[in-house]
């Protein structure tokens, strides 16, 4: 279990982390979910042992160096040469050579779908197979810590499929993984709990199913032309350009809904059942989307 507790970072005048606390269980994917400058990457840093300059306690360094392999938001990698140089120059930096190298590489380019591109150089590899040969270097020592920032961003769908079955096997394998990403859909597909970091303060932490129980609740889902007093007496919150009524009892408000308009002859676009998600966690935590509908 890794224990964070009181953890702030400042550059100059900037705020990154204020006072983060946080247990991120062994054995398990946690989600560090946030908006651009909310300071996961500034959390990952310092756990990776980069960014020494802190307040705080972070419990990883307790007994000294801890196993650990970190995938930086910026691809790092020597294109002018071969994937399988870059590996071995990685693999030597982890203190790895001989057979045990030339094992793992072949395990690893299996595993990041790249054998057959292994002798190519980088220069020839898209965005995304560069990004999944960056986290293939960080895996060479079979780490039992994984921090990964960002791995998907600007990554084609084939190569984020490859990613997270990488993760699912670095999962089942029971290493803890630690992986910040602002789309949440990810973070519900992969991670097991989660962090929801915003201005440099975790304003929630949890299991997703808790988090999802807690502040998501289940509701209808209503769009289009509805008269002003339409859902007066209801709870309810905007969402994409329509409304959100949280309810105990889904169905029987969606039945209710629907007679209601019939009644009133309300024809709106869209009446349905609404799935919790975790986007609405963050929202009702912060009163803000996470992502920029339009990006
Ligand atoms: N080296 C630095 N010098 C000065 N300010 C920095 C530095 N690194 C980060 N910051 C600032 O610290 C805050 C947190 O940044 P950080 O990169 O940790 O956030 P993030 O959640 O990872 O965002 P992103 O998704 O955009 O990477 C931001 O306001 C950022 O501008």
């Amino acid at each position: 279990m890794i224990e964070i507790s009181g953890l702030s970072k400042k550059y100059d005048k900037t705020v990154a982390l204020d006072k983060v606390d946080l247990t991120i269980p062994t054995g398990i994917c946690f989600g560090l979910v946030g908006p651009n400058g909310a300071g996961k990457s500034t959390l990952m840093k310092i756990l990776a042992g980069i960014l020494k300059e802190f307040d705080g306690k972070v419990s990883l360094y307790d007994q000294g160096e801890p196993s650990l392999g970190y995938v930086p938001q910026d691809i790092c990698l020597e294109e002018t040469v071969s994937a399988q140089a870059n590996m071995n120059f990685f693999g030597r930096v982890y203190g790895l050579k001989g057979k045990e190298l030339q094992e793992r590489q072949q395990l690893i380019f299996e595993d990041i779908g790249l054998s057959e591109r292994a002798k190519s150089k980088v220069t020839t590899y898209s965005g995304g197979m560069k990004r999944r040969l960056n986290i293939g270097c960080a895996l060479l020592h079979s780490p039992e810590i994984v921090i990964m920032d960002e791995p998907t961003v600007g990554v084609d769908p084939q190569s984020r499929r490859h990613i997270f079955e990488l993760i699912r096997k670095l999962k089942q394998e029971g290493k803890t993984i630690i992986y910040a990403s602002h789309y949440m859909e990810e973070i519900e597909g992969l991670c097991d709990y989660v962090a929801f970091i915003d201005r440099g303060k975790v304003v929630e932490q949890g299991s997703i199913e808790e988090l999802l129980t807690r502040y998501a609740g289940s509701g209808v889902f209503i769009k289009g032309e509805l008269p002003d007093d339409f859902l007066d007496n209801e709870e309810v919150f905007q969402k994409d350009g329509g409304f959100v009524i949280k309810t105990e009892k889904p169905l029987e408000k969606l039945a209710f809904l629907a007679k209601k308009c019939e009644i009133e002859g309300v024809e709106p676009n869209q009446l349905s059942l609404m799935q919790p998600r975790l986007e609405d966690v963050f929202f009702s935590l912060t009163g803000t989307e996470l992502r920029d509908k339009s990006a």
